[in-house]
Parts: structure tokens; sequence; C-alpha cells
């Protein structure tokens, strides 16, 4: 039998309520010397696993857990130096740490954009508990390009949907309404 995909380990036994209150704190990269830290002065929002390709996910797991913050909440507050864009031609630009390779913020540059405004996070890197927990699963027939195996995909669906986390294959109901109802007021086709 093929081995258990394990989903992402801060869902894998369970997911964790949050503690209700949870209000920002401060992401710390991996690296055991001089980590880059990046502070967050807001709640996050959307959190979900996300199993596209170019998400940062911790070793061994099929996805990552990400939110979004507003840009302006967001600040480096230590080692910035070590940070580099991912890939500079993607919608969301990934500051990732050069000596751990973690993804620090993604950062959409793009103003037209519909997600124009919000930095991705991934909120495990925070060093407090009691941020929200994820709430469904985004770009999940994606895992199989990262080599997930398309017969495994049947079992992974149904893990999802046992830990709450319902499986979409682009983003949740009210994501790709937002992102609609962005192309059809720029398009005109509804009132701005
Ligand atoms: N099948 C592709 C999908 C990649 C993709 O579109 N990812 C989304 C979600 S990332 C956070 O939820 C996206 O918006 N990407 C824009 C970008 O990454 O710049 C794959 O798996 O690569
Ligand atoms: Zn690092
Ligand atoms: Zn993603």
């Amino acid at each position: 039998m093929a081995d258990a995909v394990h989903i992402h380990p801060a869902v894998d036994a369970g997911v964790k309520p949050g503690s209700g209150s949870f209000n920002g704190g401060t992401l710390v990269c991996k690296c055991a010397q001089d980590p880059v830290k990046v502070r967050i002065d807001s709640n996050i929002a959307y959190n979900h696993a996300c199993g596209c390709t170019k998400c940062w996910k911790p070793e061994g797991a099929a996805f990552s857990v990400v939110a979004v913050v507003p840009r302006d909440k967001l600040h480096v507050t230590a080692n910035e130096n070590k940070l580099q864009v991912v890939d500079p031609n993607a919608a969301i630009q990934r500051h990732a740490c050069k000596g751990c390779g973690v993804h620090m913020y993604g950062r959409i540059e793009n103003k037209s954009h519909p997600f124009y405004g919000f930095d991705f996070i991934h909120p495990e890197l925070f060093q407090e508990s009691g941020w929200p927990p994820p709430e469904f699963a985004a770009f999940v027939s994606s895992v199989i390009e990262s080599g997930v195996k398309p017969d495994q995909m049947a079992g992974i669906r149904s893990r999802l949907k046992e830990l709450g986390l319902e499986p979409y294959d682009c983003l949740s109901p009210p994501l790709m309404d937002a992102i609609a109802t962005h192309v059809a007021k720029a398009s005109g086709v509804l009132a701005a």
C-alpha cells in the first residue's frame, strides 16, 4: 500500500480551534541563527490548506497552510537582508529566507489583482499560538503536480473532509465570488 499522505503537521492530529482573540504576532523563520522575523499587527483571514506547487510546505507535507493579512499590517523586523523573491514573475511574490528556504510572506504588487492589498503568510511560523485554524482546502488537485499519485486523490479528499477542510480544486466559493466580482467591476458588467 502507498504511504499515507500527510496533509500538514498543523492539522494531521485534528484541526485545533483558535483562541478567538488572536490579533497578530511575530513570524519567525527556521534558521537557528539570525532568523528573519516579521511582525503582523492584525488577525489573519481566509486561513486555508493549499495544495498548489508554489506555496511553501514543511518537510513531508502535501499542503501548505496559508492565510492573508493586510499589507500595511506586515513589517519585517529582523534580518530582512536574508529575504529574496522566489519568482519575480508570479502574481504572489514570495519572499523566502535564503538560509532555511521558508517563505516569510507573499506580496501582490499588481494593483489590479483581485487580492491586491493582502499579503499571504504561513501562520504556523507565528511564535504565538491561538491563530484561527484553516477553514477549507484549496488547489487540492494541484498536489498531483508535486508528485502525488492520481489514485491517492480519493483518500486525500476524504481525509480533508474528515478534518473539516472542504476540498476545492481552486479557491473556496466566497473567494471565487470575490475574484469574479472584481473582474465584473473592472469590465463594467457590474457597477463599481
Ligand atoms: N496548479 C497550479 C496552481 C497555482 C495557483 O494558482 N496557486 C494560487 C493559490 S496560492 C494561495 O492560495 C495562486 O493564486 N497563485 C498565484 C501565484 O502563485 O503567484 C500549481 O499548483 O502551481
Ligand atoms: Zn531562515
Ligand atoms: Zn498555494
